[in-house]
Order: structure tokens, then C-alpha cells, then sequence
């Protein structure tokens, strides 16, 4: 599998909760790759809490330094990424994303909720009602997320494991040709 990645990296797309950190280290191991999830770059860049940084510079400037933490990972080879679950927002980083195989881990509102009802650390989720924001947000972002090469349904009680190996077996058939292999960013 690593020959036929030639190198180039992986991005996991989803929503909060879908799996993206826990499925990505998995991967890594398998694919013999590094891992790094763009919101823990953020986090020890800025030396902040997510939730800190939304709250005092807002969530502007934390897309603004996602997609700078994105670019720079993008000049690297053989790295799974674990996104943020909103890097699918701004259209320039879909131009890097695409210098890699993207990957979305597609998982229902009742499946995300059911992971993230006690986490308090996600700001957009700091909601009287969590679970319809989750629903609201999934129905903007699922054409974007549609975006992705790959699209791996995540269902009830798979394990991150049995995730992880679905992605490796699907990989092959979403492969780019070898002439439209990217060179760099
Ligand atoms: N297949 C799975 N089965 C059960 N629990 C899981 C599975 N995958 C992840 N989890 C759990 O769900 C929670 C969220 O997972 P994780 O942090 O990997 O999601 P994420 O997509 O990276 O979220 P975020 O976008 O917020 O970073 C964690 O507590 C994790 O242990
Ligand atoms: O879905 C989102 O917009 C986010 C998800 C997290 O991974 C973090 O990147 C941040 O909390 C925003
Ligand atoms: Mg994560």
C-alpha cells in the first residue's frame, strides 16, 4: 500500500467526533507514515485551548491559522493528517487538500453525538441544544465534505480498527494516475 501511495499523504475529513485523530494514528501505524492532527499543531503553536482561542480571537483567526498549519503540512510527504472538522470550509484549502488522497469519514448525528455528549472542550458545540447543531452543521458541510476522493460510512459499533482497515482496502480504487501524481505544493 505505502508503494502505491508513493508518499503522498493522507487527509481525514469529518465531522467532530467522526474519528478523524483516533482512525488517523491507526492508519499511520499501518501505512508506516507519520501522523499529525492540524487542531493539536494549532493548539501547541498557540499555546491555547481551542476553545480559548474561539473565544478570544474568534473563529476567523483560527481558520486563518488553520489553513496556514495546513499549508506548511502540505510540504511534507507520508503524513496521515487528522484535520479539523471545519478545514473543508475555505475554498484555498481545498488546494491543498488535494495534493493528497482525502478521506471522509462520513458518520450520522446520533453516532456523533453519542461520542461528543460529554466532551466540552469543541466551542461550535457549546450549544443548548448540541445535537441539532451537530444536524444543522453536517447538512451545510456534507456537500463539501462530499468533496473528498473517498467516502468510508461509518457505522454503529465499528471499531476503529475495522474503520481503519476499510480505508486501507479502498484506497486502490480511488489512486490518482501516475501522471497527475502531485509534485509538491
Ligand atoms: N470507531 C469508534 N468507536 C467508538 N468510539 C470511537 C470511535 N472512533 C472514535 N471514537 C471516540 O470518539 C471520540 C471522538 O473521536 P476523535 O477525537 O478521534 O474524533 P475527531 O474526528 O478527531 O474529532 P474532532 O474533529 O473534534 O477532532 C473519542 O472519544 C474517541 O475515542
Ligand atoms: O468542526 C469544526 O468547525 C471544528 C472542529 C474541531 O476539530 C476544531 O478544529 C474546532 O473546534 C472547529
Ligand atoms: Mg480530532
Amino acid at each position: 500500500m505505502n508503494n502505491l501511495l508513493k508518499g503522498i499523504n493522507l487527509y481525514l475529513v469529518a465531522m467532530p467526533g467522526a474519528g478523524k485523530t483516533t482512525v488517523g494514528r491507526l492508519l499511520a501505524k499501518q501505512l508506516g507514515y507519520g501522523f499529525i492532527d492540524t487542531d493539536e499543531v494549532i493548539v501547541k503553536a498557540v499555546g491555547q485551548p481551542i476553545s480559548q482561542m474561539f473565544a478570544e480571537q474568534g473563529e476567523a483567526e483560527f481558520r486563518l491559522l488553520e489553513s496556514k498549519v495546513l499549508a506548511q503540512i502540505c510540504a511534507i510527504q507520508k503524513l496521515v493528517v487528522a484535520t479539523g472538522g471545519g478545514i473543508i470550509l475555505r475554498r484555498e484549502n481545498w488546494s491543498y487538500l488535494h495534493h493528497g488522497l482525502v478521506v471522509w469519514l462520513d458518520a450520522a448525528v446520533d453516532i456523533l453525538y453519542s461520542r461528543l455528549v460529554e466532551d466540552t472542550t469543541r466551542p461550535l458545540l457549546q450549544d443548548p441544544d448540541p445535537k441539532a447543531k451537530l444536524r444543522s452543521l453536517l447538512e451545510q458541510r456534507q456537500p463539501l465534505y462530499a468533496q473528498a476522493d473517498l467516502r468510508i460510512t461509518i457505522t454503529e459499533g465499528e471499531t476503529p480498527e475495522e474503520i481503519s482497515t476499510r480505508v486501507l482496502e479502498a484506497i486502490p480504487s480511488v489512486l490518482k494516475k501516475p501522471d497527475s501524481l502531485p509534485n509538491g505544493c
